[in-house]
Protein backbone atom coordinates (compact mmCIF):
# COMPACT_ATOMS: atom_id res chain seq x y z
CA UNK A 1 0.00 0.00 0.00
CA UNK A 2 0.94 3.28 -0.73
CA UNK A 3 0.51 5.80 1.83
CA UNK A 4 2.94 8.63 3.90
CA UNK A 5 1.52 6.94 7.27
CA UNK A 6 3.46 6.23 9.24
CA UNK A 7 3.33 5.77 13.46
CA UNK A 8 3.41 8.90 15.87
CA UNK A 9 7.28 8.51 17.25
CA UNK A 10 7.19 7.38 21.02
CA UNK A 11 4.28 6.03 22.88
CA UNK A 12 4.17 7.30 26.86
CA UNK A 13 5.85 4.57 29.16
CA UNK A 14 3.14 2.20 31.28
CA UNK A 15 0.43 -0.08 30.55
CA UNK A 16 -2.72 1.25 29.82
CA UNK A 17 -4.49 -1.49 28.73
CA UNK A 18 -3.25 -5.15 30.06
CA UNK A 19 -4.78 -8.19 28.95
CA UNK A 20 -3.74 -10.74 31.31
CA UNK A 21 -4.14 -14.50 30.18
CA UNK A 22 -7.70 -14.07 28.87
CA UNK A 23 -9.91 -17.46 28.06
CA UNK A 24 -13.03 -16.56 26.22
CA UNK A 25 -15.09 -19.34 25.40
CA UNK A 26 -18.59 -19.17 23.43
CA UNK A 27 -21.75 -21.31 24.60
CA UNK A 28 -22.31 -24.13 22.15
CA UNK A 29 -25.42 -23.53 19.70
CA UNK A 30 -26.28 -27.39 20.16
CA UNK A 31 -27.57 -28.31 23.82
CA UNK A 32 -25.25 -30.98 24.01
CA UNK A 33 -22.16 -29.26 22.23
CA UNK A 34 -19.63 -28.22 24.50
CA UNK A 35 -18.44 -24.12 24.23
CA UNK A 36 -16.22 -23.01 22.09
CA UNK A 37 -12.80 -21.77 23.42
CA UNK A 38 -11.88 -18.78 20.57
CA UNK A 39 -8.82 -17.66 23.00
CA UNK A 40 -6.80 -19.21 24.66
CA UNK A 41 -4.93 -17.46 27.37
CA UNK A 42 -3.86 -14.55 25.85
CA UNK A 43 -1.93 -11.39 26.94
CA UNK A 44 -1.07 -8.45 25.43
CA UNK A 45 -0.33 -4.61 26.86
CA UNK A 46 -0.64 -1.37 25.42
CA UNK A 47 0.92 1.28 26.17
CA UNK A 48 -0.93 5.34 26.19
CA UNK A 49 -0.56 6.44 22.60
CA UNK A 50 0.64 3.39 20.99
CA UNK A 51 -0.98 1.71 18.22
CA UNK A 52 -0.84 -2.12 18.70
CA UNK A 53 -1.83 -3.81 15.28
CA UNK A 54 -3.06 -7.27 15.60
CA UNK A 55 -2.81 -9.54 12.33
CA UNK A 56 -3.93 -13.24 11.79
CA UNK A 57 -5.93 -15.45 9.50
CA UNK A 58 -9.94 -15.33 9.68
CA UNK A 59 -10.67 -16.97 12.76
CA UNK A 60 -7.63 -16.60 14.53
CA UNK A 61 -9.17 -14.63 16.79
CA UNK A 62 -8.85 -11.13 16.51
CA UNK A 63 -12.11 -9.85 17.05
CA UNK A 64 -13.37 -11.56 19.77
CA UNK A 65 -9.70 -10.17 21.62
CA UNK A 66 -11.16 -6.49 20.37
CA UNK A 67 -14.38 -7.63 21.94
CA UNK A 68 -13.42 -8.92 24.75
CA UNK A 69 -11.33 -5.15 25.53
CA UNK A 70 -14.44 -3.64 24.45
CA UNK A 71 -16.77 -5.78 27.07
CA UNK A 72 -18.51 -7.29 24.54
CA UNK A 73 -17.10 -10.91 24.74
CA UNK A 74 -17.27 -13.07 27.59
CA UNK A 75 -14.37 -13.84 29.71
CA UNK A 76 -14.06 -16.91 31.34
CA UNK A 77 -10.48 -16.37 32.73
CA UNK A 78 -7.98 -14.42 33.37
CA UNK A 79 -8.34 -10.42 33.43
CA UNK A 80 -8.13 -7.19 31.44
CA UNK A 81 -7.44 -4.02 33.25
CA UNK A 82 -7.46 -0.41 32.17
CA UNK A 83 -5.43 2.20 33.57
CA UNK A 84 -4.99 -0.76 36.48
CA UNK A 85 -8.30 -1.38 37.36
CA UNK A 86 -10.10 -4.73 36.54
CA UNK A 87 -12.58 -4.33 33.90
CA UNK A 88 -13.74 -7.59 32.36
CA UNK A 89 -16.49 -8.24 34.57
CA UNK A 90 -18.35 -4.90 35.03
CA UNK A 91 -21.87 -4.23 35.02
CA UNK A 92 -23.66 -2.86 32.39
CA UNK A 93 -23.23 0.97 34.05
CA UNK A 94 -20.26 0.66 34.92
CA UNK A 95 -18.90 -0.27 31.09
CA UNK A 96 -21.32 2.39 29.97
CA UNK A 97 -18.96 4.79 32.17
CA UNK A 98 -16.41 3.29 30.60
CA UNK A 99 -17.37 3.78 27.27
CA UNK A 100 -16.32 7.59 27.24
CA UNK A 101 -12.36 6.28 27.41
CA UNK A 102 -12.67 3.02 25.17
CA UNK A 103 -13.88 3.41 21.81
CA UNK A 104 -14.48 1.56 18.64
CA UNK A 105 -14.34 1.87 15.26
CA UNK A 106 -16.12 -1.08 13.27
CA UNK A 107 -15.10 -2.59 9.83
CA UNK A 108 -18.57 -1.25 7.69
CA UNK A 109 -18.87 1.89 7.51
CA UNK A 110 -22.55 1.60 5.81
CA UNK A 111 -24.30 -0.63 8.30
CA UNK A 112 -22.01 1.06 12.06
CA UNK A 113 -23.98 4.47 11.47
CA UNK A 114 -27.99 4.76 12.01
CA UNK A 115 -29.01 5.58 8.43
CA UNK A 116 -31.87 7.58 9.53
CA UNK A 117 -30.41 10.14 11.90
CA UNK A 118 -28.44 13.28 10.39
CA UNK A 119 -24.36 13.10 10.98
CA UNK A 120 -24.78 16.25 13.29
CA UNK A 121 -27.28 13.98 15.16
CA UNK A 122 -25.12 11.21 14.73
CA UNK A 123 -22.17 12.83 17.10
CA UNK A 124 -24.47 14.65 18.94
CA UNK A 125 -25.78 11.73 20.14
CA UNK A 126 -23.10 10.66 23.10
CA UNK A 127 -22.56 14.50 23.91
CA UNK A 128 -26.38 14.97 25.10
CA UNK A 129 -26.74 11.60 26.79
CA UNK A 130 -23.59 12.23 28.88
CA UNK A 131 -25.22 15.89 29.69
CA UNK A 132 -23.51 18.38 27.28
CA UNK A 133 -26.04 21.06 26.07
CA UNK A 134 -27.30 21.43 22.92
CA UNK A 135 -24.89 24.47 22.02
CA UNK A 136 -22.03 23.11 23.24
CA UNK A 137 -22.86 19.26 21.34
CA UNK A 138 -23.27 21.84 18.42
CA UNK A 139 -19.94 23.20 18.63
CA UNK A 140 -18.21 20.07 19.34
CA UNK A 141 -19.86 18.44 16.16
CA UNK A 142 -17.97 21.18 14.38
CA UNK A 143 -14.68 20.53 15.68
CA UNK A 144 -15.07 17.01 14.87
CA UNK A 145 -16.19 17.02 11.19
CA UNK A 146 -13.22 19.79 11.33
CA UNK A 147 -10.74 16.72 12.53
CA UNK A 148 -12.02 14.44 10.44
CA UNK A 149 -11.62 17.00 7.16
CA UNK A 150 -15.33 16.60 6.38
CA UNK A 151 -17.14 19.84 5.83
CA UNK A 152 -19.08 21.74 8.26
CA UNK A 153 -22.32 21.05 5.92
CA UNK A 154 -21.87 17.20 6.38
CA UNK A 155 -23.80 17.43 9.80
CA UNK A 156 -27.30 17.77 7.94
CA UNK A 157 -26.45 15.19 5.58
CA UNK A 158 -27.70 11.66 6.02
CA UNK A 159 -24.85 8.96 5.81
CA UNK A 160 -26.34 7.65 2.50
CA UNK A 161 -25.07 10.78 1.05
CA UNK A 162 -21.33 9.82 1.85
CA UNK A 163 -18.70 7.82 0.18
CA UNK A 164 -17.28 4.99 1.78
CA UNK A 165 -14.00 6.77 3.18
CA UNK A 166 -16.47 9.70 3.89
CA UNK A 167 -18.87 7.52 6.16
CA UNK A 168 -15.83 5.71 8.11
CA UNK A 169 -14.02 9.51 9.26
CA UNK A 170 -17.94 9.73 10.20
CA UNK A 171 -17.54 6.58 12.31
CA UNK A 172 -14.03 7.73 13.48
CA UNK A 173 -15.54 11.11 14.23
CA UNK A 174 -18.17 9.49 16.48
CA UNK A 175 -15.52 7.83 18.09
CA UNK A 176 -13.90 10.57 18.83
CA UNK A 177 -16.70 12.50 20.55
CA UNK A 178 -15.63 11.79 23.90
CA UNK A 179 -12.28 12.20 23.61
CA UNK A 180 -11.33 8.57 24.26
CA UNK A 181 -7.91 7.42 25.63
CA UNK A 182 -8.11 3.71 23.59
CA UNK A 183 -9.95 3.38 20.44
CA UNK A 184 -10.37 -0.79 19.34
CA UNK A 185 -10.13 0.04 15.45
CA UNK A 186 -11.52 -3.39 13.94
CA UNK A 187 -10.55 -3.92 10.11
CA UNK A 188 -11.31 -0.13 9.89
CA UNK A 189 -10.77 0.45 6.16
CA UNK A 190 -11.24 -3.17 4.54
CA UNK A 191 -14.17 -2.44 3.15
CA UNK A 192 -12.23 1.04 1.15
CA UNK A 193 -10.59 1.09 -1.68
CA UNK A 194 -6.87 1.31 -1.66
CA UNK A 195 -6.39 4.99 -2.36
CA UNK A 196 -9.08 6.11 0.22
CA UNK A 197 -7.82 3.33 2.88
CA UNK A 198 -4.19 5.48 2.80
CA UNK A 199 -5.79 8.94 3.68
CA UNK A 200 -8.02 6.80 6.16
CA UNK A 201 -5.20 5.50 8.04
CA UNK A 202 -3.57 9.04 7.47
CA UNK A 203 -6.04 10.06 9.15
CA UNK A 204 -5.80 7.82 12.19
CA UNK A 205 -1.94 9.08 12.73
CA UNK A 206 -2.84 12.25 12.57
CA UNK A 207 -5.72 11.93 15.34
CA UNK A 208 -3.18 10.22 17.38
CA UNK A 209 -0.29 12.77 16.73
CA UNK A 210 -2.54 15.17 17.82
CA UNK A 211 -4.83 13.50 20.47
CA UNK A 212 -2.45 10.83 22.19
CA UNK A 213 -5.47 8.35 21.64
CA UNK A 214 -3.73 4.64 22.05
CA UNK A 215 -4.93 2.05 19.09
CA UNK A 216 -5.65 -1.40 18.93
CA UNK A 217 -6.00 -2.00 15.18
CA UNK A 218 -6.89 -5.19 14.37
CA UNK A 219 -6.55 -6.04 10.25
CA UNK A 220 -5.37 -9.27 8.22
CA UNK A 221 -3.95 -6.90 5.98
CA UNK A 222 0.48 -6.72 6.87
CA UNK A 223 0.64 -3.47 4.70
CA UNK A 224 -1.91 -1.85 6.92
CA UNK A 225 -0.26 -2.97 9.99
CA UNK A 226 3.20 -2.03 8.92
CA UNK A 227 1.70 1.75 7.97
CA UNK A 228 0.16 2.26 11.38
CA UNK A 229 1.82 0.36 14.48
CA UNK A 230 4.13 0.50 16.80
CA UNK A 231 3.95 -2.84 17.91
CA UNK A 232 2.47 -6.18 16.30
CA UNK A 233 0.70 -8.86 17.82
CA UNK A 234 0.28 -12.21 15.50
CA UNK A 235 -2.69 -14.41 16.44
CA UNK A 236 -3.48 -18.14 15.19
CA UNK A 237 -5.68 -20.02 16.46
CA UNK A 238 -7.08 -18.33 19.77
CA UNK A 239 -3.20 -17.19 20.70
CA UNK A 240 -0.50 -14.84 20.05
CA UNK A 241 2.17 -16.39 18.79
CA UNK A 242 4.68 -13.52 17.94
CA UNK A 243 4.63 -9.95 19.28
CA UNK A 244 7.65 -7.28 18.89
CA UNK A 245 8.16 -4.21 16.96
CA UNK A 246 6.32 -3.14 14.05
CA UNK A 247 9.10 -3.48 11.55
CA UNK A 248 11.01 -6.39 13.04
CA UNK A 249 8.34 -8.83 13.34
CA UNK A 250 7.29 -7.74 9.83
CA UNK A 251 10.64 -8.03 8.43
CA UNK A 252 12.13 -11.03 10.15
CA UNK A 253 8.87 -13.29 11.72
CA UNK A 254 10.58 -15.58 14.17
CA UNK A 255 7.34 -17.70 14.28
CA UNK A 256 6.73 -19.93 11.21
CA UNK A 257 3.02 -19.07 11.17
CA UNK A 258 4.12 -15.18 11.34
CA UNK A 259 6.71 -16.09 8.57
CA UNK A 260 3.26 -18.00 6.33
CA UNK A 261 1.13 -15.49 6.95
CA UNK A 262 3.94 -12.79 5.28
CA UNK A 263 4.19 -14.98 2.69
CA UNK A 264 0.56 -15.04 2.09
CA UNK A 265 0.40 -11.35 1.30
CA UNK A 266 0.84 -10.46 -2.60
CA UNK A 267 3.51 -9.19 -4.40
CA UNK A 268 2.77 -7.27 -7.75
CA UNK A 269 5.41 -9.35 -9.15
CA UNK A 270 4.60 -12.94 -10.24
CA UNK A 271 8.04 -14.83 -10.24
CA UNK A 272 8.20 -13.62 -6.56
CA UNK A 273 4.52 -14.47 -5.92
CA UNK A 274 5.50 -17.92 -7.28
CA UNK A 275 8.78 -18.16 -5.03
CA UNK A 276 6.99 -17.15 -2.14
CA UNK A 277 3.76 -19.97 -2.60
CA UNK A 278 6.95 -22.34 -2.54
CA UNK A 279 8.42 -20.90 0.78
CA UNK A 280 5.11 -21.03 2.20
CA UNK A 281 4.28 -25.01 1.36
CA UNK A 282 7.57 -25.83 2.56
CA UNK A 283 6.92 -23.95 5.86
CA UNK A 284 3.63 -25.91 6.16
CA UNK A 285 5.37 -29.23 5.47
CA UNK A 286 6.97 -28.38 8.30
CA UNK A 287 4.29 -28.14 10.63
CA UNK A 288 3.75 -24.20 10.57
CA UNK A 289 -0.16 -24.92 9.85
N1 LIG B 1 -20.56 -15.34 18.75
C1 LIG B 1 -19.85 -16.44 18.47
N2 LIG B 1 -20.33 -17.67 18.79
C2 LIG B 1 -19.60 -18.79 18.51
N3 LIG B 1 -18.37 -18.77 17.93
C3 LIG B 1 -17.85 -17.59 17.60
C4 LIG B 1 -18.57 -16.35 17.85
N4 LIG B 1 -17.79 -15.32 17.40
C5 LIG B 1 -16.67 -15.88 16.90
N5 LIG B 1 -16.71 -17.23 17.01
C6 LIG B 1 -15.66 -18.17 16.61
O1 LIG B 1 -14.47 -17.79 17.28
C7 LIG B 1 -13.33 -17.94 16.43
C8 LIG B 1 -12.60 -16.61 16.35
O2 LIG B 1 -13.44 -15.69 15.65
P1 LIG B 1 -13.02 -14.16 15.43
O3 LIG B 1 -14.16 -13.48 14.74
O4 LIG B 1 -12.56 -13.61 16.72
O5 LIG B 1 -11.77 -14.31 14.45
P2 LIG B 1 -11.05 -13.22 13.55
O6 LIG B 1 -9.59 -13.51 13.62
O7 LIG B 1 -11.48 -11.86 13.95
O8 LIG B 1 -11.61 -13.57 12.12
P3 LIG B 1 -12.01 -12.56 10.90
O9 LIG B 1 -10.70 -11.96 10.45
O10 LIG B 1 -12.62 -13.47 9.89
O11 LIG B 1 -12.95 -11.55 11.46
C9 LIG B 1 -13.87 -18.43 15.09
O12 LIG B 1 -13.72 -19.84 15.05
C10 LIG B 1 -15.32 -18.04 15.11
O13 LIG B 1 -16.11 -18.93 14.35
Amino acid sequence: MSTTATPTPTPAPGNMLEVDGVVVEYAAKSRRGRPFRALHGVSLDIRPGETVGLVGESGSGKTTLGRAVLGLAPVAEGEIRYAGRAISRLSARERRALSAEIQVVFQDPYTSLNPAMTVGDILAEPLLVSGTSRAAAEERVSGLLDQVRLPADAAHRLPREFSGGQRQRVAIARALCRDPRLIVCDEPVSALDLSTQARVLELFVEIQERTGVAYLFITHDLSVVRCVSHRVAVMYGGRIVETGEAAAVTSGPRDPYTRRLMLAAPVPDPARQRERREQRRNLKSVGAE
